[in-house]
């Protein structure tokens, strides 16, 4: 395979082929923790699966001149709905790691989620992003940690850097069992590591009786808990959205904390499998929060398609993450970028054949809607 003028391999037209090009420059330590899911994986590809299953069915000759992809999330208007999911460790794809990632999505005015598992210091990220002017959002992620005055001066950290939001990570209280990663031996290679956690200290290990559990009597003694959402609503400033909301009754309840927003995620098959995928998890959690805050939804993007179906569904934006990883471990910043373009082209064409104009007309394109 050549090159073109950019650096990018020739023949890159989808997102598949993105992902089949870095099985050939990621070694198998990194694809098997990029790549992986939870145990059987049943999850991870149901979430691809069900994007595919959800039938459009359009409409003809309908105006579509001055037509755009245009979305408002949190008292910003972006330009389109495509948001880059948080997602650890980026420099084991590629040595310019998150930087290359933050550069692709500002200049293509893609949201940026940082993950508080970054392998980049959050200020460096920051400058990058702030400085492009048709940038999308740039929000954190949190994982609350143990020690809640480390969480506290992060999210310090955070506000003095310009994020713009935070985002709090619910749905992996403790890693799921990871078949994949522990088959490849999986270990994260020296000079990669959390550097936003530089200082933690881990609490100290419980002295357990013989027949207690080292999850249930020690690290989930530390697990977060709804009082800790509005703790960390509390700490800040900043609105606070939460990732991986699955079930309508956690939706409800994460309104009555007064979040600003909430992201549909099953943390891309890497948690619980088993879990539904969240194109078929989305439409129940819209109906119950309304239009009462945004919602974004994560999990087997890989279409402009796809993005139609999610916004047409009741998601305000959707976040997408290994096709990042996948762009960035073959050119860097401008893997990333052309992912994002890829993705975005693709929408406007499927919104284009679906006789949508804007995304606002997008729940008219679903069979469902139009049979039901
Ligand atoms: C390699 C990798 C690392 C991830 N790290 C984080 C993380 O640090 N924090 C988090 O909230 N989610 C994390 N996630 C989950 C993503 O944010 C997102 O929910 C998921 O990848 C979306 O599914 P997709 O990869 O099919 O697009 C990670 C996902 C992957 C693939
Ligand atoms: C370091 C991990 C906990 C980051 C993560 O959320 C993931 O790998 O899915």
């Amino acid at each position: 395979m050549g090159t073109d003028v950019s650096g990018l391999p020739e023949g890159l037209v989808n997102l598949a082929d993105h992902e089949a090009h870095s099985a050939t420059v990621l070694d198998a330590n990194a694809q098997a923790y990029f790549n992986g899911g939870a145990a059987d994986e049943i999850t991870l590809r149901e979430n691809v699966l069900a994007w595919q299953r959800i039938p459009l069915w359009p409409r003809v000759l309908r105006p579509l001149a001055g037509g755009h992809t245009r979305v408002k999330l949190l008292g910003r208007t972006l330009a389109h709905p495509i948001l880059i999911a948080p997602m650890a460790y980026q420099r084991l794809a590629h040595p310019h790691g998150e930087l290359a990632t933050a550069l692709a999505a500002a200049v293509l005015g893609a949201g940026l989620v940082l993950s508080t598992q970054a392998s980049t210091p959050l200020e460096d990220v920051a400058q990058v992003v702030l400085g492009e002017a048709d940038r999308g959002p740039l929000w954190l992620q949190l994982y609350l940690q143990p020690d809640r005055g480390f969480t506290r001066a992060l999210v310090q950290r955070a506000e003095a850097a310009g994020y713009e939001a935070l985002v709090l990570t619910v749905d992996a209280p403790v890693n799921g069992a990871r078949d994949r990663e522990r088959r490849a031996g999986f270990t994260l290679p020296p000079g990669i590591s959390a550097v936003n956690l530089q200082g933690l200290q881990a609490p100290a290990p419980a002295a357990l009786r013989p027949g207690q559990s080292p999850l249930f009597d020690d690290l989930l003694t530390h697990a977060p808990s709804w009082d800790d959402v509005i703790w960390l609503r509390e700490q800040t400033r900043l609105p606070v959205l939460l990732k991986g909301i699955t079930h309508p009754a956690d939706a409800k309840q994460a309104l009555a904390c007064g979040v600003a927003g909430l992201i549909v995620s099953n943390h891309g098959g890497r948690t619980l499998d088993t879990l539904p995928a969240t194109a078929t998890l989305l439409p129940a959690i819209a109906q119950a929060v309304g239009d009462a805050l945004p919602l974004l939804v994560d999990g087997g993007i890989r279409r402009g398609t796809d993005v139609l179906k999610a916004i047409a569904l009741g998601a305000t934006a959707v976040l997408v993450g290994r096709p990042v990883i996948h762009g960035l471990a073959i050119a860097g910043a401008t893997g990333v970028a052309h992912v994002i373009r890829l993705l975005r082209d693709e929408l406007e064409i499927a919104m284009a054949l679906s006789g949508c104009r804007t995304l606002d007309e997008a729940s008219a394109a679903l069979w469902s809607r139009q049979s039901g």
